[in-house]
């Protein structure tokens, strides 16, 4: 069942990840996970974009890393795709301002997934809460080279406004251009933790990453 205190100690360390972030490889892909789950990550994000995979390749793709979650008790959402999350039964479903309407996705989903929401505004952030999103994805904190239509990024002082509309019990994950020198702005602003692709896909050692990044975010 859902419960908010699992998902917010969950989601210090949020890693998001699709093939088209590890060269287009499934086997890339898989391997990177493995090691950042073995850093440290408490909830992980299949967000395939863009990518060669037929829907029962990525379907498949997601059963092997909800398979590795499961070994270590990291929790599993699907980007976007609802009937994928349901096919899996995921842990969660992540949807943006542009996805599937939120009521619409409850319907689809059940009440034992939980459901993540993209909020860049405060409007954004308290329809989300208001509609019963169980987190949310607050960005862009930065910069980001990861996604293209990411718009122009809010800071810690717009995560920290939405934080204060929202209040204390809602779980926020900042998202967009997070690296291990801004990550602590992030959370000192009022995120339970870090979303990232790169700053773990692209480090020499993602478990070293995301060991890294948990280390700062329980620093907070
Ligand atoms: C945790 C988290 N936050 C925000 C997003 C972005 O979602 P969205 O705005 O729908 O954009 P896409 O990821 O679908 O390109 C996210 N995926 N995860
Ligand atoms: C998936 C995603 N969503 C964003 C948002 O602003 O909602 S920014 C983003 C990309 C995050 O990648 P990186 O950690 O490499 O910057
Ligand atoms: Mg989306």
């Amino acid at each position: 069942m859902r419960d908010r205190q699992t998902l917010r100690d969950k989601m210090g360390v949020y890693f998001v990840i699709g093939t088209q972030d590890c060269g287009f490889s499934r086997e890339k892909t898989v391997e990177i996970v493995r090691e950042a789950l073995a850093g440290g990550v408490g909830t992980l994000q299949l967000r395939d974009k863009g990518s060669k995979l037929t829907s029962e390749e990525r379907c498949e793709l997601g059963r092997q890393l909800q398979e590795l979650c499961r070994e270590h008790q990291t929790l599993f959402f699907v980007n976007d795709d609802v009937d994928l999350a349901v096919r899996l039964q995921a842990d969660g479903i992540h949807v943006g301002q542009d996805d599937m309407h939120l009521a619409e996705v409850r319907a689809m989903v059940g009440e034992a997934m939980y459901i993540g929401i993209s909020a860049g505004t405060v409007e954004e952030a308290i329809a989300a809460k208001n509609g019963g999103a169980d987190c949310i994805g607050v960005g862009a904190m930065f910069a980001t080279s990861s996604k293209a239509d990411a718009g122009e990024p809010i800071g810690p002082a717009g995560l920290r406004e939405i934080r204060e509309a929202v209040g204390a019990e809602l779980p926020i994950v900042g998202i967009g251009g997070i690296t291990l020198e801004n990550a602590k702005q992030v959370c000192q602003a009022g995120a339970d933790g870090v979303a990232v692709i790169s700053a773990i896909s692209r480090a020499e050692s993602p478990k070293q990453a995301a060991e890294d990044l948990l280390r700062i975010v329980r620093s907070i």
